[in-house]
C-alpha cells in the first residue's frame, strides 16, 4: 500500500497510545511499523498505559462501566496531547465514541472466529458432563449453554496470558478465546478447534483493529485522518460498519449477548446476527444479503428482522439477569 497523495504536512513524530497487554502492544507495534514504512521520516513511538478495564478483574465489566473502560485513558492521553492516535481491538470500542473522537481507520481483519482452547480435550463435543468452561463473554456463554447444557460455564477475566495461565493451572477444562488474539501473539498451537460461525457467531468487530484519533483540527495543521487513511482496509471497514450497526440498534451495551458477523463477496455483503438470553434458552437470529457499500442499511434491516422475532423482549430479560461482559 502506498502513502496517500499528501497535501498535508507529515509530522516528525507520532505517538501511539496503547494498553499494555501483550496483545494491545502487538497491535500498536503493528501500526507503528506500518506507519514507519509509509512515512520513513516520522519517528513513531508507543505510549503504554493501564486502563481501568485492565485493573478491574474481580467484577463484571458491565457493572463498572463497560467497554469504554478500555479506551477512556487513551482518549484522555490524546486530548491532553500526550498521544496522537490510539490503537484498539475494535470489539472493545463502544458503538458511540465520545464527542471529539473518531475512528480514522479499520485494519484488515484477522480470523474472526472463536477458538476452543484446552489441554485435555479436542473440542466442545469431547468435554464430559459437568466440565467447566471459562468465558466472561455473555455471547459465548449463551451460545454454549444453548448447545451444551451439560457444561458448566464459569467467568474468566484478564488479558490473554492471564486467561491461559488460569486454564493451565487447572481452573477450567477448557476456555473460549478469540482466535485473532492467539494468532497475533504467536500462540496458534493453543487452538484445539476453531468454532465455526454457525456454532459460535462472532461478536461485532471481532478480529479487527481500529485506529482512533481526536477529530478536532490540530494546531500543527497535520491532517491525521488523511495520513492514516492508507491503513484502512475497505472490506473490513464495511463489514464492521454493518456489524456495529446491529450492536448500536440494540444499545451496544455490555449486558447484551449479541453476535453480528458480516462477510463480503464481490459487491455483496452477507450479515448474520443473533441475540439471546444468557442461558441460551431464548434466541433470535437473522441473516440477509445486500450491497456491500450500504452496510448500515443492511445492519438496520437485520436488526428489524431480529426485533420482529421479539428480540427486544429477549434483551429485556437479559438486562434483568445481567452478569458478565457481553463480548
Ligand atoms: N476484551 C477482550 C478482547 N478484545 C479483543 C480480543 C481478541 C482480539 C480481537 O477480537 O480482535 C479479546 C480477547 C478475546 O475475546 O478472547
Amino acid at each position: 500500500m502506498k502513502a496517500a497523495d499528501l497535501t498535508t504536512a507529515v509530522p516528525s513524530k507520532l505517538i501511539i497510545a496503547s494498553r499494555e497487554s501483550r496483545l494491545a502492544m502487538w497491535q500498536a507495534e503493528h501500526v507503528r511499523d506500518r506507519l514507519a514504512a509509509l512515512y520513513p521520516n516520522t519517528t513513531v513511538s508507543i505510549l503504554g498505559m493501564t486502563t481501568r478495564g485492565d485493573q478491574i478483574l474481580d467484577r463484571a465489566l458491565s457493572k463498572v462501566g463497560g467497554k469504554g473502560l478500555f479506551v477512556k485513558e487513551l482518549e484522555v492521553a490524546m486530548d491532553e496531547g500526550r498521544a496522537d492516535l490510539a490503537v484498539h481491538s475494535l470489539k472493545d470500542v463502544p458503538m458511540e465514541l465520545p464527542e471529539g473522537f473518531a475512528l480514522a481507520a479499520v485494519l484488515e481483519r484477522e480470523d474472526p472466529r472463536d477458538a476452543f482452547v484446552s489441554n485435555d480435550y479436542a473440542s466442545l463435543d469431547a468435554l464430559p458432563d459437568g466440565a467447566v468452561v471459562g468465558t466472561s463473554s455473555l455471547r459465548r456463554q449463551a451460545l454454549i449453554a444453548a448447545r451444551y447444557p451439560q457444561l458448566v460455564i464459569k467467568p474468566l477475566r484478564g488479558n490473554l496470558d492471564t486467561r491461559l495461565g488460569k486454564l493451565d493451572r487447572g481452573d477450567y477444562a477448557a476456555i473460549i478465546l478469540a482466535a485473532a488474539g492467539l494468532k497475533r501473539l504467536g500462540l496458534p498451537q493453543r487452538i484445539r478447534a476453531l468454532l465455526s460461525p454457525e456454532m459460535s457467531l462472532p461478536a461485532a468487530g471481532q478480529g479487527a483493529m481500529a485506529i482512533e484519533i481526536a477529530s478536532r483540527p490540530r494546531a500543527d495543521g497535520v491532517d491525521l485522518a488523511a495520513l492514516l487513511a492508507p491503513l484502512n482496509h475497505r472490506a473490513t471497514g464495511l463489514a464492521v460498519a454493518a456489524e456495529r450497526k446491529v450492536s448500536k440498534v440494540f444499545g451496544g451495551s455490555c449486558q447484551i449477548p449479541l453476535a453480528a458477523h458480516a462477510t463480503i463477496a464481490g459487491a455483496t455483503m452477507h450479515l448474520r446476527a443473533m441475540v439471546a438470553t444468557p442461558d441460551g434458552k431464548r434466541s433470535a437470529s437473522a441473516e440477509l444479503s445486500g450491497p456491500a457499500d450500504q452496510p448500515e442499511q443492511l445492519g438496520l434491516r437485520v436488526s428489524e428482522l431480529l426485533q420482529q422475532q421479539d428480540a427486544d423482549a429477549i434483551l429485556a430479560a437479559c438486562r434483568e439477569a445481567a452478569a458478565p461482559d457481553a463480548w
